[in-house]
């Protein structure tokens, strides 16, 4: 796959790779895309279907926004929400790289999610769990590997609790794979980078530092 070097983020639900995703995608819009996964998890208050860049021509044919809108309004952090029997659909006509079951739900990143992405020349931010990750390692994607990791369990709970997304189960069922990332992270080898996200801003630091290389080259493409 060509363009500029992919990206994987990780880390236990929580503990702010979407927070620090935003940040990112907004300080430096038009460098970096986002592969939209599939899920087969409801969607939360807010989040809609596939407002990925896949859905770009229909989003432009339905609303003839301009251009720059319609990219403005794309999420950094939504799926395509799936059946169980379309996500195995998928998997079955061999569309997914790597997929995982989490939390009592299935999760899988499209070929064309990422193809999408680079196409643009665009850094392709992955987001996926840890199983994601071992599986990624088998592909030739090549990214550079990133887990974010909460200063410890108790304010990794308090955060997923103030988030106010999780009912008790869902809540334990990601605590209990915290656990096992948490430990998992810190095996040699695994990760580019460990950035443990307790001041917020200090942790955006650490993650622009190490992607500053990246982000220059696209914006260099693009004199
Ligand atoms: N393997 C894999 N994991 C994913 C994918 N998309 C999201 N995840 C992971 O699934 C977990 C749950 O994600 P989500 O339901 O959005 O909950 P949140 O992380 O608590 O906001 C997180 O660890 C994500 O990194 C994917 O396509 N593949
Ligand atoms: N450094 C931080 N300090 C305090 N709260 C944070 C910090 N980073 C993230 N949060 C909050 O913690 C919660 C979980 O973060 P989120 O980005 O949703 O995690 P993830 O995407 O890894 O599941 C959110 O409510 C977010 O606002």
């Amino acid at each position: 796959m060509s363009g500029p070097r992919p990206v994987v983020l990780s880390g236990p639900s929580g503990a702010g790779k979407s927070t620090l995703l935003k940040r990112l995608m907004k300080e430096y819009e038009g460098v970096f895309g986002f592969s939209v996964s599939h899920t087969t998890r409801n969607p939360r208050p807010g989040e809609e279907d596939g407002k990925g860049l896949n859905c770009l021509p229909m989003l432009l044919g339905a609303t003839l926004l301009p251009v720059a809108d319609v990219l403005s309004s794309v999420s950094s952090e939504d799926y395509h929400f799936v059946t169980r029997e379309k996500m195995q659909e998928a998997i079955d006509n061999n569309e997914l790289i790597e997929n995982a079951e989490f939390s009592g739900n299935m999760y899988g990143t499209s070929k064309s999610s990422i193809e999408d992405v680079q196409a643009q020349n665009l850094i392709c931010i992955l987001d996926v769990d840890i199983q994601g990750v071992r599986n990624i390692k088998e592909t030739d994607l090549n990214p550079i590997y990133i887990s974010i990791q909460p200063p410890s369990m108790e304010i990794l709970e308090q955060r997923l609790r103030d988030r106010k997304t999780e009912t008790e189960e869902s809540l334990q069922k990601r605590l209990e794979a915290a656990r096992i990332d948490m430990e998992l992270s810190k095996e040699e080898g695994v990760f580019d980078l460990v950035i443990i996200n307790d001041d917020l801003d200090e942790a955006y630091e650490k993650l622009k530092s190490v992607l500053i290389e990246e982000i220059q080259k696209v914006q260099d493409a693009k004199k």
